[in-house]
């Protein structure tokens, strides 16, 4: 989930084109233009094959009667980025670009950014057409650092590195464990015993606070049960997280993911030979060191225990480790990396989502009390809810959905499109090309010298999926945290046959804050328990309010989209 496409948006602002379609010296940069309308220019019969074959809307209206190229497309400069990000000040609010760059050049345009030549795409219809054609085997983006990275210690690639069929391979073992609801629902218990925990801590955090009411730096909290809610389903153990002694694996994990995630914007950037001078790979390789030991140490403790357990004729069925290891389909060191990278996927992502829901519900007393009835209507006597139960709580789910339209963790996504051409509206795209070409210079004598270039072309797509879940066309009053535009229930449809666009219903491609497609999240239905799980049992202990005088806080880019500053709320016990 960690997409480079929108860190290199933040970040990127002077490089060598380590990424670019051409892989070539800077005297061949500038004959790139030329080379690729050559290369772009569609055959004329490639047009209808393509149409007919992914049914897409397509209009083909240049006038000459041909698809337009990636030449043509608007855009800014490199410049003209660099202007927006330094000195109009969007460097920390890079998915706020996506809304400023479509009004400007419409829901589609090109931008250059350090290493990275984008086809930005912001509307939901273009973002459909992207993933509708994006393969067998859908790319998000090349990490070529993640994967240096995995060469020089020579682990297996992983879900986020690796491609093709070896991916496929590795989803075909991780997707019945994790998307199938009926395996999600035997966590449960197990995630209910870490919403105890967190119920426990958050009254002591209370009991030591000078009103007692207020949680310090909630998010910092909700980390923590991330953690331990993630590492208590892969491990069917539990670590401790939410105790006041933190295990000392955990630290370690923690600060290596912070480490390796803020280095992950810089380290791409620099060139190989500031590697001497600069420590940045170094801490780089050290943060994955640390990230790999930890998820090895875990790994490898489980699997003796499961071992006693065999040996001592115990039953060994677990839950989710257990599982990958029982698989023929996954080496050993492919299981260590697809710990690591659950892990790694599983903790910010869920705890800065329930962060920013409980810090609307605060500001919001209707919406917090519509919540709290319908979750007391549903499981009175604050009985822990089942999997069952959340099918009668509609509006507990509006309540995550509007969070994550607001908030989409992941504000900015990738396709690398290699397999098939691309056709977006008038625009079309080349598939992944391998070749040479060459530039003809003539001097003023007669004699004239050819260069060859090697290079390799795919498009690299950004689905801007922040600002389609912004864009006020799809959603009326896009800023507003407004769950009931979720509650299909109360639609004027449904009554009166009369939808009403833009509040009730809107484009399926509007709203994707897991991705879509074979490559989307694969955490998505572990996440949905374990927020609605916590939610609920919040809302049934406690009621939440802001402190006095709190300020806005707004979402800032550092990888992910995180508050600007801490969340502190007061939770006050319902009687
Ligand atoms: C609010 C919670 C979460 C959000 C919003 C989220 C979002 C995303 C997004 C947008 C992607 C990229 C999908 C694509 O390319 O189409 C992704 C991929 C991924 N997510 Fe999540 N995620 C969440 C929770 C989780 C959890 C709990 C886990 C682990 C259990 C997880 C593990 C992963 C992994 C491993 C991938 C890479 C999948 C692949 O490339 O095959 N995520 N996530």
């Amino acid at each position: 989930m960690f997409c480079p496409v929108t860190l290199s948006l933040s970040l990127s602002l002077s490089h060598t084109h380590t990424h670019t379609p051409f892989t070539m010296s800077s005297a061949a940069a500038a004959a790139r233009s030329l080379r690729l309308r050559a290369l772009c220019a569609p055959p004329a019969r490639l047009v209808p094959l393509c149409s007919a074959r992914r049914k897409l809307n397509v209009q083909a209206s240049t006038a000459a009667g041909r698809l337009k190229t990636i030449d043509d497309l608007p855009g800014p400069s490199a410049l003209t980025t660099v202007y927006w990000l330094l000195l109009r000040g969007y460097l920390p609010k890079t998915h706020l670009l996506q809304g400023v760059h479509r009004s400007q050049y419409g829901p589609i345009w090109r931008s250059r950014v350090g290493p990275y030549d984008l086809v930005n795409v912001a509307s939901p219809d273009l973002i459909a057409q992207v993933i509708q054609q994006e393969g067998r085997y859908p790319v998000r983006c090349e990490l070529p650092h993640w994967k240096e990275y995995r060469d020089l210690r020579g682990q297996a690639y992983g879900l986020h590195v690796d491609t093709g069929e070896n991916w496929y391979r590795m989803r075909s073992v991780l997707n019945p464990k994790m998307l199938k609801s009926s395996e999600v629902s035997s966590y449960a218990p197990i995630i209910h015993q870490v919403v105890d925990d967190l119920l426990q801590r958050l009254e002591l955090l209370r009991s030591r606070s000078v009103d007692g009411a207020t949680v310090p730096d909630l998010p910092s909290e909700l980390y923590k049960f991330g953690f331990e809610g993630i590492s208590s389903i892969l491990f069917e153990t539990r670590l401790g997280c939410l105790k006041d002694e933190i295990p000392h694996s955990t630290l370690r994990f923690i600060t290596a993911v912070n480490d390796m995630l803020s280095l992950s914007q810089t380290v791409p950037l620099l060139p190989r030979w500031s590697r001497a001078i600069l420590p940045l790979w170094r801490r780089f390789v050290q943060a994955w060191d640390d990230i790999y030991d930890v998820a090895q140490g875990l790994v490898s403790r489980r699997i003796a225990e499961i071992e006693a357990r065999a040996q001592r004729g115990e039953p060994t069925e677990g839950l989710y480790l257990t599982h990958m290891l029982s698989s023929d389909k996954l080496s050993r060191d492919e299981v260590y990396i697809t710990i690591a990278e659950l892990l790694l996927g599983g903790v910010d992502t869920t705890s800065n989502t329930l962060s920013w829901a409980l810090y609307h519900l605060a500001r919001d007393g209707r919406v917090q009390d519509r919540l709290y009835a319908e979750v007391k209507a549903a499981c009175p006597d604050r009985r822990p809810p089942t999997s069952e139960d959340l099918s009668r709580m509609p509006y507990l789910k509006a309540v995550i959905k509007e969070t994550l339209r607001l908030y989409p963790v992941v504000p900015g996504n990738g396709r690398f499109v290699s397999e098939n051409e691309v056709i977006l509206d008038n625009y079309w795209f080349p598939k992944k090309v391998r070749g040479a070409a060459s530039r003809w210079r003539s001097d003023a004598s007669t004699c004239c010298c050819s260069v060859v270039f090697l290079f390799v072309f795919q498009t690299l797509f950004h689905l801007c999926h922040y600002a389609a879940s912004h864009d006020q066309a799809e959603f009326e009053h896009a800023e507003r945290f407004i769950p009931e535009r979720w509650d299909r229930s109360q639609a004027p449809s449904s009554r009166r046959d009369r939808p009403t666009p833009g509040f009730y219903q809107h484009h399926p491609y509007s709203f994707i804050p897991f991705g879509v497609g074979v490559r989307a999240c694969v955490g998505k239905r572990v996440a949905e328990m374990e927020m609605y799980f916590a939610l609920s049992r919040l809302m049934q202990h406690y009621q939440v309010q802001p402190e006095d005088g709190a300020p806005i806080v707004r979402p800032k880019f550092r990888t992910l989209l995180i508050p600007e500053k801490p969340i502190n709320l007061r939770f006050l016990p319902r009687a």
